[in-house]
C-alpha cells in the first residue's frame, strides 16, 4: 500500500493537506486524484485541498497548489504562508526572509516567529494584474474590469474583476451576512465568460480600512478564508477609490483577519497567521 507523510494547516481555517516533496515523491498523473480523494471529508483526510512543497531552480521552496476538485491553481495565499512556515520551521531555508516559486511567479515571505516558531508570515504578492487579458474574461484584452455591469442569473450586478495570478471577481454587498454566494457562487465561478473559471468574493465595506468578506472558491466552494481573494477585494476598494493606496486595510474573513495594503510602489502585502494541525501517514487508494 503506498503511503506518503503529510502535514494539515491552516490560514484562518483555509486549510490544506501538505506535502513535502523534498522528501516524498507522487505520481504526476495521479495528483488531482489523490488531492480529490485525500480532500474528501468522509474517505479522506478533509481539506480544502492540497499543497505541494517543492524543490525549485528559482527559489528555496516552491509551492503546487490543487483545489478538492482536484484542479490545480496558480497562486494561494493562505497556502502560501503555511509554505512560508513549514519550509522555516523544517530547516528547508534558513532566512526569515525568502522567495517562494508559484505556478504565477516569485513572491517573497517574511516569518514573523516567537522562540522560533511561526506565527506570523507577510507575503508580498507582487502586483495584481488588471488587463482583462490577465484574469483572462471577454471584453477588450487591454481594458480593465472596474465597476463593470454583468449579468447573471439575469439580474445585472456591478463587479469589479483582477487577478492576483489566479482569477478573482468582486461583487459588493450592503450586508455580509447576505451575500447570495451558494447562489451566485458556483454559477458565477463556471460562467464561460471567464474561459479559466474564477474566485467569487463578496466585499461589505465598514469603512476605507476595513472590509468584511466572504467566498466561494473556484474548485473548493465556500471556504472560511481565501488569501488572493482578500488581497483582490483591497485592490478593488483602492480602483474603485473607497479606500487608500498604501495603507494597511483589514479584511474580515469568516476565519479571521488578513492586513493587506496595495503599497504605493505597486506590489500587494498580505499579513496573517498560520497554523498546524496535524501530522500523520496518508494511505492512497489503488
Ligand atoms: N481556489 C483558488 C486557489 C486557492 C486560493 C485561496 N485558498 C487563497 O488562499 O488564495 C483558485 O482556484 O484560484
Amino acid at each position: 500500500m503506498e503511503t506518503f507523510q503529510f502535514t494539515k494547516m491552516h490560514g484562518l481555517g483555509n486549510n490544506y493537506i501538505y506535502v513535502n516533496m523534498f522528501e516524498e515523491s507522487l505520481n504526476e498523473s495521479s495528483l488531482a486524484k489523490i488531492a480529490r480523494e485525500a480532500s474528501n471529508p468522509f474517505t479522506g483526510i478533509g481539506s480544502d485541498g492540497m499543497i505541494l512543497i517543492c524543490p525549485s531552480e528559482h527559489a528555496p521552496v516552491k509551492m503546487r497548489i490543487f483545489n478538492n476538485d482536484g484542479s490545480e491553481a496558480l497562486n494561494c495565499g493562505n497556502g502560501l504562508r503555511c509554505v512560508a512556515k513549514y519550509a522555516y520551521e523544517h530547516q528547508l531555508v534558513t532566512d526569515k526572509i525568502f522567495k517562494i516559486e508559484t505556478l504565477s511567479g516569485l513572491v517573497e515571505a517574511e516569518v514573523h516567529t516567537d522562540n522560533g516558531r511561526v506565527y506570523s508570515v507577510t507575503v508580498d504578492m507582487g502586483k495584481p494584474r488588471l488587463l482583462k487579458k490577465e484574469i483572462p474574461m471577454v471584453g477588450d484584452p487591454e481594458e480593465q474590469t472596474i465597476s463593470e455591469k454583468m449579468t447573471f442569473l439575469g439580474e445585472e450586478h456591478t463587479i469589479t474583476a483582477l487577478s492576483m495570478g489566479n482569477p478573482h471577481i468582486i461583487f459588493n454587498v450592503d450586508r455580509i451576512e447576505a451575500a447570495p454566494l451558494t447562489e451566485l457562487g458556483p454559477v458565477v465561478e463556471k460562467d464561460p465568460r471567464f474561459s479559466e473559471g474564477i474566485n467569487v468574493e463578496f466585499v461589505e465595506t465598514v469603512n476605507e480600512t476595513e472590509l468584511n468578506f466572504r467566498v466561494w472558491e473556484r474548485g473548493s466552494g465556500i471556504t472560511q478564508a481565501c488569501g488572493t481573494g482578500a488581497c483582490a477585494a483591497a485592490v478593488a476598494s483602492v480602483l474603485n477609490g473607497k479606500s487608500p493606496r498604501g495603507k494597511d486595510i483589514t479584511v474580515h474573513l469568516a476565519g479571521g483577519d488578513l492586513i493587506i495594503n496595495w503599497t504605493e510602489q505597486g506590489n500587494v502585502l498580505m499579513t496573517g497567521p498560520a497554523e498546524v494541525i496535524a501530522e500523520g501517514t496518508y494511505y492512497i487508494r489503488p
